[in-house]
């Protein structure tokens, strides 16, 4: 008797979720926090059925071993590691949302999206805090050389401050921000707090924001001491710093990363850093991950960190829950929490 109930509720389950939506939750699955697993957990009172719940497979093999489920994935949950491009939405005829967890947009073909009616939702708001203090973060730490200190201090084994190098001071110093959004907003208050004098450069010049803008990168790099990505990867945007941009900042100049490691010339970045043309740099973000170029570990006036700005732990609940918002809202015919298209 036990049994037979056993097996009633497993076919009852199996039968309500293959009439629930499909949603796809694009793999594979990587290294710690195992993001693409946690991000959204089955549950029975979702309104849509999670394909692929391990987030093992990534899309295109998915739909390879499994054909029949290609014409019934109605959204796709995606990391900003896996892109869905052109190719991937041809393979899925009733896709109709795709929700990413992150605030960059740029590993989804958007215009493809538009073109086909697919609406889009991000990470919103969630991680601007947490990545206005990295960049912050990134920025004291190679003014005052903080992880240069520590290394030094490790291999001497004796705290004395007159051997090691100079680091240069942030309070009131120039510092051109590039992207004047969620994030570009938070770095700025921040950076006010150090007395630093603020101008930045955006796709338009903001009516609300009184901060001196600048109409190019270029003219930002000549004004300033120091140059905060905090813009979206976009055809406008990519390799937005280039080596004139880099000359322009000149020999002290800095370079904090948190946006994409598309919108700098990686190669010219790294030329740039070896032969001294700018003071130093901070990366969270790197143009091909997870590939870092092994030339940026020798280098003292570099601060490295593993695209790590976005997610702390008081944040990784928040986006779990948007994610399912999204998509409860969006297969309940209401509005998007954060809708990008
Ligand atoms: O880089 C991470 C994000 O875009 O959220």
């Amino acid at each position: 008797m036990e049994n037979q109930n056993k097996d009633n509720k497993v076919n009852t389950d199996k039968s309500r979720n293959n009439n629930l939506p499909k949603v796809f939750l694009h793999g594979p699955l990587h290294g710690p926090p195992n993001f693409s697993v946690t991000i959204l957990r089955p549950n029975p009172s979702h309104n849509f059925h999670i394909l692929n719940p391990s987030s093992i497979l990534p899309l295109q093999q998915f739909i390879a071993t499994n054909p029949h489920h290609a014409s019934s994935i109605a959204a796709i949950v995606t990391i900003n590691l896996h892109p869905v491009n052109a190719d991937d939405i041809r393979l899925l005829p009733s896709l109709r949302f795709i929700c990413t967890p992150s605030a960059g947009t740029n590993h989804i073909d958007l215009s493809e999206c538009r073109r086909r009616g697919i609406q889009v939702a991000n990470a919103g708001n969630i991680f601007s805090a947490d990545v206005a203090d990295m960049a912050v973060a990134l920025l004291i730490d190679v003014s005052r050389k903080i992880s240069a200190a520590d290394r030094w201090l490790r291999r001497q084994l004796h705290a004395t401050s007159w051997d090691f190098p100079l680091g240069s001071k942030l309070t009131g110093k120039k510092i051109g921000i590039v992207g004047m959004g969620r994030i570009g907003s938070e770095v700025a208050k921040r950076l006010e707090g150090f007395n630093c004098m603020i101008s930045y450069n955006s796709k338009n010049k903001k009516p609300l924001v009184s901060y001196p803008f600048y109409s190019t990168v270029l003219e930002l790099a000549t004004n300033t001491n120091a140059l905060i990505l905090c813009c979206e990867l976009n055809d406008q945007t990519r390799y937005i710093v280039n080596k004139e941009v880099m000359l322009a900042l000149g020999k002290g100049g800095i370079i904090v990363n948190v946006g994409r490691g598309g919108l700098i010339d990686e190669k010219e970045l790294l030329r740039c850093l070896t032969e001294g043309e700018i003071g130093g740099a901070g990366l969270d973000v790197f143009e091909n991950e997870p590939h870092v170029p092994k030339e940026f570990f020798s280098l003292d006036n570099v601060v490295l960190s593993p695209h790590a700005a976005v997610v702390t732990s008081g944040s990784f609940n928040g986006i779990c829950q948007l994610v399912e918002r999204n998509l409860e809202a969006f297969f309940s015919n209401k509005p998007l929490i954060t809708p990008v298209i």
